[in-house]
Parts: C-alpha cells; sequence; structure tokens
C-alpha cells in the first residue's frame, strides 16, 4: 500500500504570539500544528483555541490518569475540536476505553477526533525503559502497546518510525501511525532517542511526522518546514 505521508509541526514555546508565528509560517507545508503540555500549560486554552483557529490541531496532551477522570477530561476539551488528541496507553485498557466513550459522547461523529496512543515516547531507548522496570526492548514494548491500543478502541499510535514495520506486520494498514523523533539529516537528535529522517520515515510507512526544534529553532521555520515536506515528497 502506497501512503502519502504529512507533516504535523510541534510548536513547542510558552508564547501565543510566537505560536501564531510559526503556525503562520508552516501553513503552506503543514497538514496540522501540534500544541502540547507547554503551550496549554503557560498560555491556557483560549490560546490554544487562537492559535488553532486556522489549522487542523494535533493536541498532544498525552492524558494519563485513572479513566473517570480521562473520559471526562476528554469531554472536557471537546470544544476545541481537535484533529487529534493523545493519551498513553500505558494507562491501560479501561483508561483508553473510557476515553473512546467520552469522544463518542461528546463529538458529533464527523468531528471525532483521532485518539492516538502513546507507546514509548521516542526519548526513551532500550536502558531507559530497563530503569523503569520494564525488561521488554522499546520495539517489543511498542508492539505490546500498540495491540492493546487498538483493542481498547484507538484510532492509532504514536510510535517512533523504528516500530512502523513491526506494527504494521501485527497490526495492519488500520491504525494510524504517527512519528515524533525526526531529524533531518545533520540535525541535532537533543533528548530523543529513536530517531530517524523524513524520507526514511515515509519509507518505513509513516502516515504523520512531528517535527518540532529541527522547524522552530531554525532560522527560517517556513523554509525548514517546505524542505521536510519537499524530503517527503521526494
Ligand atoms: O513519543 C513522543 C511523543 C510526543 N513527542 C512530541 O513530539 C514533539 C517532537 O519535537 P522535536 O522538537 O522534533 O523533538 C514534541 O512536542 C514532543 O512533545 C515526542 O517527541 N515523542
Amino acid at each position: 500500500m502506497t501512503r502519502k505521508t504529512g507533516l504535523i509541526a510541534a510548536l513547542d514555546t510558552q508564547d501565543p504570539a510566537t505560536a501564531k508565528a510559526w503556525a503562520q509560517a508552516v501553513a503552506p507545508s503543514a497538514g496540522a500544528i501540534k500544541l502540547g503540555l507547554e503551550f496549554a500549560y503557560a498560555a491556557g486554552f483560549q490560546a490554544v483555541a487562537d492559535v488553532a483557529g486556522s489549522a487542523p490541531l494535533f493536541l498532544d496532551l498525552k492524558l494519563h490518569d485513572i479513566p473517570n477522570t480521562v473520559g471526562s477530561a476528554v469531554r472536557a476539551l471537546s470544544h476545541l475540536r481537535p484533529k487529534m488528541l493523545t493519551l498513553h496507553a500505558s494507562g491501560g485498557r479501561a483508561m483508553m476505553e473510557a476515553a473512546r466513550q467520552a469522544c463518542d459522547d461528546a463529538f458529533p461523529a464527523h468531528e471525532r477526533p483521532a485518539l492516538l496512543a502513546v507507546t514509548v515516547l521516542t526519548s526513551m531507548d532500550d536502558h531507559g525503559l530497563q530503569e523503569i522496570g520494564v525488561a521488554a526492548t522499546a520495539r517489543d514494548q511498542v508492539v505490546r502497546l500498540g495491540k492493546l491500543a487498538m483493542a481498547a478502541g484507538m484510532d492509532g499510535l504514536i510510535c517512533s518510525a523504528h516500530e512502523l514495520a513491526p506494527l504494521r506486520d501485527v497490526l495492519g494498514d488500520k491504525p494510524l501511525l504517527v512519528t515524533p523523533g525526526i531529524r533531518p539529516a545533520g540535525s541535532q537528535a537533543g533528548d530523543q532517542k529513536r530517531i530517524m529522517t523524513p524520507a526514511q520515515a515515509r519509507a518505513a510507512g509513516a502516515d504523520w511526522i512531528v517535527v518540532g526544534r529541527p522547524i522552530t529553532q531554525s532560522d527560517n521555520p517556513a523554509a525548514a518546514a517546505a524542505a521536510i515536506v519537499a524530503e517527503l515528497a521526494g
């Protein structure tokens, strides 16, 4: 199956004016903008709504709490009409099912966000997993949590590009697979551990790649985003 891989630009800042400027800069290239914990905590949800006004919103709040609280949080977020919303698969089946139910209740059918379960953060490697008591490799843990998330009714998964092939082998074409940890050749990995270039992620079968600092910390965010999209098309 041939996939078209889209770009989601991660706008990690605390400043609404900066986020708006970046959103405008990447608008010709990005299929969605990602606002997450840093921006929501610093600027508030009205600012999230303002910045997202003109672009599809990937709301990366990585919900992780007891089922009742996560379900209520999904209901409380419904006015933002995100295109995608994240939660942690490690919160377990009942938590994800509560999010699914809340989403189906609180959103009109044609405006339901894709619920995406974070499997293993792309900043973690096998050693980092061992430190928190997970003996499995990152790859095996991603597949284990990916299967659980899809059984709990999630629409897709957040994973690194390294796990795309094993996930497709086990879960097929249905899940929306979204990969942060993307670094164009020559850019700094920073805190990301499981990385690939945009072209490698596309070849591996990503539906979306998420790119933040290589765009926002460049001298020209519009050109950086356009170069990534050109790499995806090439
Ligand atoms: O496993 C995950 C889940 C989410 N993220 C988010 O993606 C962006 C990546 O930003 P970069 O600057 O390109 O590293 C960031 O907002 C994370 O919160 C992730 O990196 N890994």
